[in-house]
């Protein structure tokens, strides 16, 4: 990431690893770590802040930037507070805890900005309408949903997540940002794991059975589902396992194993088997409830969502008489929150149960405007659009790498009134909002922290067809 970003530049690093050196922090980068300059060279530093005059301490040197470590910070931010969790130094999971609230909101605004300024050339970011970042009431246990790796250490089971830039697994027995249920439920199964001994999998001799343990919970329905990712279908002592998670865990909903043989940095593989109760648990967001199966997105802050989602149906600025695409569907939340302001909503997503749950959802709330189809975006929009059918107003939520150049290209040929651009990568956000430009001005961003004290920000972009 840094490298392509910095890679324009064309900048020689004459930093030597070791060296040390002053830098005066500028902003915080996209991975939260502070950003400076020494010499003219780009220089990131995690930990440091904006503001902050640090001493610092080169640990790589790149091609066109530095990464450092600080030796002493000389002057300090006012912003700069002690991080409440105690495992903050270790974890990988938070970046900006050491920032107060209000000024990681500030922060990530400015994140959205430095990606456009980078990415989006096309566009005049000083005369842009970026808007305040909409924070929450109470940042903390906001997450639905965990998948905490397993290991074992001198004959402990262990889960939690991967320290910072490292493959050492830090155990999480409590988590600041978690919702206390899934940390909970994922401790107990800990416990039962290391009492039945259960192999868990080791990744260096790819040896052992399981290998995450995820908790997904319904903030307003209480649902839990626990998903054990195993590395073989057959676990040892299975039975057991079942009925002991059963006792134990009795408020537990949906018990599912998911079998990922792969070598991978993804959680989840193909094949998925409900072990005990339901396949799916329920949640709700607003009037609405949703079936949620194990391998379907959703939402992460079920709080933010709809705060989120209420700045689509803005941005979406529906009359009752539009066909919308809602491109990148999930489970159809996005189209259903819309559904009742417009005539029709068609849906795709490439997971084939997360469109199951889509038509059940629609299905189970009497929507008949809606059509839900597995498939890419990219595939399905131009066909519908060469079949005739020409949406006015084109909501897209695509992962983290942005939307494919077909998408945009057909967007771009037929030139929909209006795009909805919900993005959680300021970086593709840009690039794609730069290759829209070229038929559409972006009307406004409006930044939403989904993950505070992450680097990581939503936005909400309200394009409109330039005449
Ligand atoms: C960020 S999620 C958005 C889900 C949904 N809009 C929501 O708010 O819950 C991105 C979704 O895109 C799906 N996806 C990934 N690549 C896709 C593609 N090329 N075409 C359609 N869907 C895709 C994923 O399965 C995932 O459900």
């Amino acid at each position: 990431m840094r490298g392509t970003d910095m890679a324009k530049q064309q900048m020689n690093i004459k930093i030597k690893k070791g060296e040390q050196f002053p830098v005066t922090i500028q902003r915080i980068g996209i991975n939260g770590e502070g950003v400076g300059y020494f010499q003219k060279q780009v220089v990131f530093v995690p930990g440091a802040l904006p503001g902050e005059e640090v001493i610092v301490e080169a640990t790589d040197i790149h091609p066109t930037y530095a990464e450092a470590k600080i030796k002493r910070i000389r002057k300090r931010s006012p912003n700069r507070i002690k991080p409440p969790c105690p495992l903050y130094d270790q974890c990988g999971g938070c970046q900006l805890q050491h920032l107060s609230y209000e000024a990681q909101l500030e922060a990530k605004r400015d994140i959205v900005i430095q990606a456009l300024r980078r990415h989006a050339r096309r566009l005049d970011v000083d005369k842009l309408d970026i808007r305040p970042t909409i924070g929450m009431d109470n940042p903390w246990h906001y997450r639905n949903k965990s998948q905490f790796q397993v290991g074992m250490k001198e004959g402990k089971v262990l889960a939690g997540l991967y320290g910072i830039n490292s493959h050492r697994l830090i155990d999480l027995s409590e988590c600041r940002v978690q919702h206390p249920q899934t940390t909970r439920v994922t401790n107990i199964v800990k416990t039962i794991l290391q009492d039945l001994r259960i192999p868990i999998y080791n990744e260096r001799t790819r040896t052992g059975v399981v290998r995450t343990i995820v908790v997904r919970v319904g903030f307003h329905t209480g649902d839990i589902q626990l998903v054990l990712v195993t590395a073989t279908k057959d676990i040892p002592r299975k039975q057991l396992l079942i009925d002991e998670i059963r006792r134990r865990l009795p408020e537990v909903k949906s018990i599912v194993q998911n079998i990922n043989g792969e070598k991978t940095s993804l959680i989840f593989g193909d094949e998925t088997e409900v072990l005990a109760g339901d396949e799916y648990i329920q949640e709700t967001l607003g009037d609405l409830s949703f079936e949620l199966s194990s391998r379907a997105f959703f939402q992460l802050n079920p709080l933010q969502t709809v705060k989120l989602y209420d700045e689509v149906k803005k941005a979406a600025a529906l009359t009752g008489t539009e066909r919308i695409v809602d491109a990148y569907c999930g489970v159809g939340t996005i189209g259903l929150w819309l559904a009742r302001d417009a005539k029709e909503v068609r849906g795709m997503d490439t997971i084939p149960e997360a469109i199951e749950d889509a038509q059940n959802n629609a299905k189970k709330h009497g929507f008949t405007n809606t059509h839900y189809v597995v498939g890419k975006a990219e595939y399905w929009l131009p066909k519908w659009v060469k079949g005739g059918w020409k949406p006015d107003v084109i909501i897209v939520d695509p992962p983290r790498v942005g939307c494919d150049r077909a998408l945009l290209e057909t967007i771009l040929r037929f030139r929909p009134q209006k795009v909805v651009y919900v993005s959680c990568n300021p970086s593709s956000l840009a690039r794609d909002l730069d290759a829209l430009a070229a038929q559409y001005r972006v009307d406004y961003i409006q930044p939403v922290d989904m993950f505070p004290h992450t680097a990581h920000v939503e936005s909400v972009a309200r394009l409109v067809l330039k005449l």
